[in-house]
């Protein structure tokens, strides 16, 4: 049994055929279109068990939308279409046996502003649990959770305190608290510093470092240094323009000393160069 058929019976399944044996997400995505937008084509991309893998590439070029599509949170919009698969683990998590919310509990996701509720910093992590029926001990899995993102030393005397009254830095590890505190295998991170200072970013980017020890982490990042600092693998995404719209695709992608100091791609070496952004 699979890890995602906990959510519906598993009756229409059909085992995929190929996946990358150390690939905790294998997505090998042909289209991705938001209404009659060709958004994203052609990109066949591995998120590796317990590495950090970066996704790079000029604005515009698809990355969030291919992020967003690791654990079906495009879904909440309407005009989104996807044509491939996305295995996580072997399992295909579009098939239509698939509860979303259940994938979401397993590919956890953290957004670019840090977006705690209004509520108590303790019901913030447990808010997950909650959403999924947690019958375990609520106080040790938040705990837990505040001392694996780095923030139980400076909240455990303030827990009712309202999450909102935290500190930028402090409001992000939170909301990575808040993902972790269901325990998921992958986090997927949407330019999580970009609304932080230097210092927030550093904590943030040696959590991640911390993190990959127990879970895999996909990043979007605009900054090339942290991709270079925190990345194991890199994914860069570029535009293409020829058939009259701005379609994004994986260009090339590797290990992350690879990618910025022997890029393959001419458009790579390009980028990688500060020839275009
Ligand atoms: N909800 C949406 N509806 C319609 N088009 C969208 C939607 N979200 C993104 N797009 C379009 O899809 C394309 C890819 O956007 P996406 O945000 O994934 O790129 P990105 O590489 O993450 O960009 P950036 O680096 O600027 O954040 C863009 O042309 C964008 O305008």
């Amino acid at each position: 049994m699979s890890v995602l058929d906990i959510a519906r019976p598993a009756t229409d399944y059909v085992a995929p055929q190929k996946t990358v044996a150390a690939a905790a997400i294998d997505a090998r995505i042909s289209e991705i279109h938001y209404g009659k937008f060709l958004a994203v084509r052609d990109t066949n991309i591995a998120i590796e068990k317990n590495k950090i893998t970066g996704f790079i590439g000029p604005s515009g070029c698809g990355k969030s939308t291919v992020l967003r599509s690791l654990n079906r949170m495009n879904d909440l919009i309407p005009s989104f279409r996807l044509e491939g698969q996305v295995q996580f683990l072997g399992q295909d998590i579009y098939a239509r046996n698939i509860d979303p919310v259940v994938v979401r509990r397993h590919i956890g996701m953290v957004f670019q502003q840090p977006n705690p509720f209004s509520m108590s910093i303790f019901e913030n992590v447990a808010f997950g649990l909650r959403l999924n029926r947690y019958k375990g001990d609520y106080k040790q899995r938040v705990e837990y959770a505040l001392r694996r993102a780095g923030l139980w030393d400076e909240v455990k005397d303030k827990l009712k305190e309202n999450g909102l009254a935290l500190s930028g830095g402090q409001q992000q590890r939170l909301c990575i608290a808040r993902a972790i505190a269901t325990e998921p295998t992958v986090l997927l991170m949407d330019e999580p510093c970009s609304a932080l200072d230097p210092i927030a970013t550093r904590i943030i980017e040696e959590l991640m470092l911390d993190l990959k020890k127990d879970y895999t982490v996909a990043i979007v990042t605009h900054n090339m240094q942290q991709a270079m600092r925190v990345a194991d693998t890199t994914a860069f995404f570029s535009v293409d323009i020829s058939r009259g719209g701005r379609t994004g695709f994986l260009c090339e992608a590797g290990d992350t000393e690879q990618i910025f100091h022997d890029p393959k791609q001419d458009l790579t070496k390009r980028y990688i160069s500060g020839e275009f952004s």
